[in-house]
């Protein structure tokens, strides 16, 4: 099984090269070496590995570099990086930019395999939950995952699916609560069939009604057709009740009666129609505050949660975020047909510090944008900076509603500095010197709009 497992060992001083591929082959491993990063880069756009093992400072590319590029070709080939004493906080940096972990070449070589056998279970969890292991062709949703929360969250769903219990999906907006919901119905033994989505925000009492239950022609004025309702249409089936939070009192009742009953009967009719549907519901609002507050039915709140999975926000996540990025922009590339050669590394030290309040979805929009916008095929911080949704957020602000213009010049000074801020890396003196201010004044600024 370990021959499976193939690594390449990138090293400018052949010695070492040398003995880390001695070392490892006698553990079993396929290894193959390259002199350096370019050279790496070649080997990995022709062979296929599953592991790269790269010294941190050589001439030309240096391992960070390498480690960028590598995961933007194929993010899932893992990265560890090997480094002497003097360099371990660039390793640790490494770390926050992908690598899986650093080992100091001085330390003894067990340690290194036991590292190489960590990345041997990662592989084999993530062969198990069966995700995209695809070439070329993006799956819908990356599934693949570094943290033990969202990974836990999985292997919930996973087990929820098995079973034919209502399941409750909660999170805030954006974490991906549809996409669990997917993903439970693919691994559901109703997985040909139907899965009904239905975004229940916004519904009228009368709405809900003709929209879940259906109406026969002429029920009443308007119904010019029969139309069939989403609790038929998702007979035997999946139905996908989103943003649940968000229906009437009274739609909750009608909503519960067919779910206990799995009956229902057409607007107009008197027919009752058997349903069968497994149920899943999904809300970004706190339901038991809900239910204290008695805009939430507790009869039903137990109903629809037999099973509750909690999605975590991205920012809970963080590990996860550049390999969903790197994941989006190889979808938005292909989708656009652009070619993406290079990624500003200040993107990648943006994303490392942002919270993500719209959580996957912002990332994804994010991305998508730094796509659309790239005339050249690098993607660059200051494409997402200019068209941020803080910057449509003040527009939108000024459509709304009238502030004094201080208010205005303060907000406008504020964002500017943090954007120049994020682009220096927080490097003050270099701030201040891109703003035409001195440090002290840039000091002040940051202090009075608290900014670090
Ligand atoms: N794991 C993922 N892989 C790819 N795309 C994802 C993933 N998770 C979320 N997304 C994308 O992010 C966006 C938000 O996801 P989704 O609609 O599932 O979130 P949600 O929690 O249901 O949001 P809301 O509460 O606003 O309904 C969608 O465009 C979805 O495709």
């Amino acid at each position: 099984m370990i021959k499976e497992f193939s690594i390449l060992v990138v090293d400018d001083q052949m010695e070492y090269r040398d003995v880390l591929k001695l070392i490892l082959e006698e553990s079993g491993f396929a290894v193959d070496t390259a002199d350096s990063g370019e050279n790496a880069l070649e080997k990995i756009q022709n062979t296929e590995y599953d592991l790269v093992l790269t010294d941190l400072i050589m001439d030309g590319m240096d391992g960070i570099e390498l480690l960028r590029r590598i995961k933007y070709l194929n993010n899932k080939i893992e990265v560890i990086i090997i480094t002497g004493y003097g360099s371990i906080e660039n390793a640790v940096h490494a770390m926050k930019e992908g690598a899986f972990s650093y080992f100091i070449k001085s330390h003894n070589p067990d340690e290194l395999l036991s590292e190489v056998r960590k990345v041997i279970q990662l592989k084999d969890l993530e062969k198990e939950s069966k995700t995209t292991k695809n070439l070329g062709i993006i799956s819908d949703f990356y599934l693949e995952t570094k943290s033990r929360t969202y990974r836990k969250t999985l292997q919930i769903a996973k087990k929820a699916a098995q079973s034919n219990s209502n399941i409750l999906i909660l999170g805030e907006s954006g974490v991906g609560k549809e996409v669990i919901a997917k993903y439970i119905h693919k691994n559901s033994d109703r997985k040909d069939l139907t899965f009904v989505d239905v975004n229940c925000h916004g519904f009228s009492d009368t709405l809900f009604e003709s929209e879940f239950f259906g109406h026969e022609k002429g029920a009443f004025t308007g119904a010019v057709d029969r139309r069939i309702g989403r609790f038929e249409l998702a007979d035997k089936g999946v139905l996908f009740l989103d943003e649940i939070g968000n229906i009437s009192f009274s739609a909750q009742s009608k909503l519960l009666k067919a779910i206990e009953s799995k009956k229902i009967e057409r607007i107009g009719s008197n027919k009752v129609i058997d349903i069968d549907f497994r149920l899943i519901t999904a809300t970004n609002k706190n339901l038991t505050e809900e239910i204290e507050n008695g805009t939430f039915r507790d009869d039903l709140y137990y109903r629809l949660s037999t099973i509750t999975i909690n999605v975590p926000p991205l920012r809970k996540r963080r590990e996860d975020i550049q390999s969903l990025f790197y994941y989006f922009v190889r979808k938005y590339s292909l989708e656009l047909d652009k070619d993406i050669i290079d990624i500003d590394e200040a993107i990648i030290n943006h994303l490392n510090q942002y919270d993500f309040p719209g959580n996957i979805r912002e990332l994804k929009n994010m991305t998508e944008r730094l796509v659309v916008l790239t005339e050249d095929g690098i993607l660059r911080l200051s494409d997402l900076l200019e068209t941020s949704s803080d910057n449509n957020k003040d527009v939108s602000k000024l459509d709304k509603e009238i502030v004094p213009l201080r208010e205005i010049r303060k907000e406008a000074e504020s964002n500017y500095i943090k954007k120049v801020l994020e682009i220096c890396e927080y490097n003050v003196s270099e701030s201040a010197r891109q703003l035409g201010i001195s440090r002290r004044q840039l000091f002040n600024k940051i202090s009075e709009y608290s900014l670090k």
